[in-house]
């Protein structure tokens, strides 16, 4: 686990212009990349936070677009000036989230998705215990490795240690709200667009967008509240 970031502003404020935030992790080759991309095409009123990562660019990964590739020294930085709302090492580089344009998207009032690993989504969750946060297992350890070397991008040495740390990534299935099985890919990603639209219908979200509509059948209802009522509602 790696240090919390130095940066400690607090977390975010629930108000009714802010977009969700989702965190989506999974052992590497589960094939959360694949279902993340369908996800935002299928729904453009998300989107995906852009990480920085001293990693090596995978042929056909766009600087910028896919994450934003930089170098060791350059990560260091970053996290001496507190840049990261979260950050964690893996397989020997280092992953992050800008804590500048995660805020500028959320506080837009766009939905916004992160792909990281247990370690970040921990962090997340510490800084926005709103999170809604969805772990993505494969079918099998062997599906995993099959999808690992299908995908043609990392060498035999790569692909074993991603599969020795896919059991511990898999270990923290029990810290996310929602589980996805990605066996069939058409099911995975309807049940990934069922999550997110359930949690923009859940009553608080709903409430701020409804205001007009249910003032005007219940004759007012204080915006500040949420619900409208004291007590606010199951579920909040
Ligand atoms: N904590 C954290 N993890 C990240 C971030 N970006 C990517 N990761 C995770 O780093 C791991 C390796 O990602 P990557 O090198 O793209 O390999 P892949 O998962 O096999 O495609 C995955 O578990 C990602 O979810 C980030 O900004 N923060
Ligand atoms: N449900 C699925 N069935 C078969 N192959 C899949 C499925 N989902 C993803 N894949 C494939 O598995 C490989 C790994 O997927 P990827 O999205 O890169 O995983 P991750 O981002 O979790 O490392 C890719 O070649 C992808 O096309």
């Amino acid at each position: 686990m790696p240090a919390a970031p130095a940066s400690s502003s607090p977390a975010s404020k629930s108000s009714a212009a802010t977009g969700l935030l989702f965190v989506v992790s999974a052992p590497s080759g589960a094939g959360k990349t694949s279902l993340v991309a369908a996800l935002l095409e299928r729904d453009p009123a998300l989107a995906l936070s852009v990480s920085y990562t001293t990693r090596a660019r995978r042929s056909g990964e766009v600087d910028g677009r896919h994450y934003h590739f930089v170098d060791h020294a350059r990560f260091e930085q970053m996290i001496a000036e507190g840049a990261f709302i979260e950050y964690a090492r893996v397989f020997d580089n280092a992953y992050g989230t800008a804590e500048s344009s995660l805020r500028k998207t959320l506080d837009s009032g766009q939905d916004l998705l992160l792909e990281i690993d247990w370690q970040g989504a921990r962090q997340v969750r510490e800084r926005f215990p709103e999170a809604v946060s969805i772990f993505i297992v494969p079918p099998s350890l062997a599906a995993l490795e099959e999808r690992l070397r299908g995908r043609g991008q990392d060498s035999d040495a790569v692909i074993g240690e991603r599969m020795a740390k896919a059991r511990d990534e898999l270990s923290h299935w029990d810290e996310y709200g929602y589980l996805v099985v990605n066996d069939h890919f058409e099911q995975a990603l309807g049940d990934l667009s069922a999550i997110v639209k359930a949690e923009r219908l859940r009553t608080p979200r709903q409430a701020a967008r409804e205001q007009d509509r249910l003032r005007s059948m219940l004759g007012g209802m204080p915006s500040d509240m949420p619900g409208g009522r004291p007590g606010g509602r199951p579920g909040d």
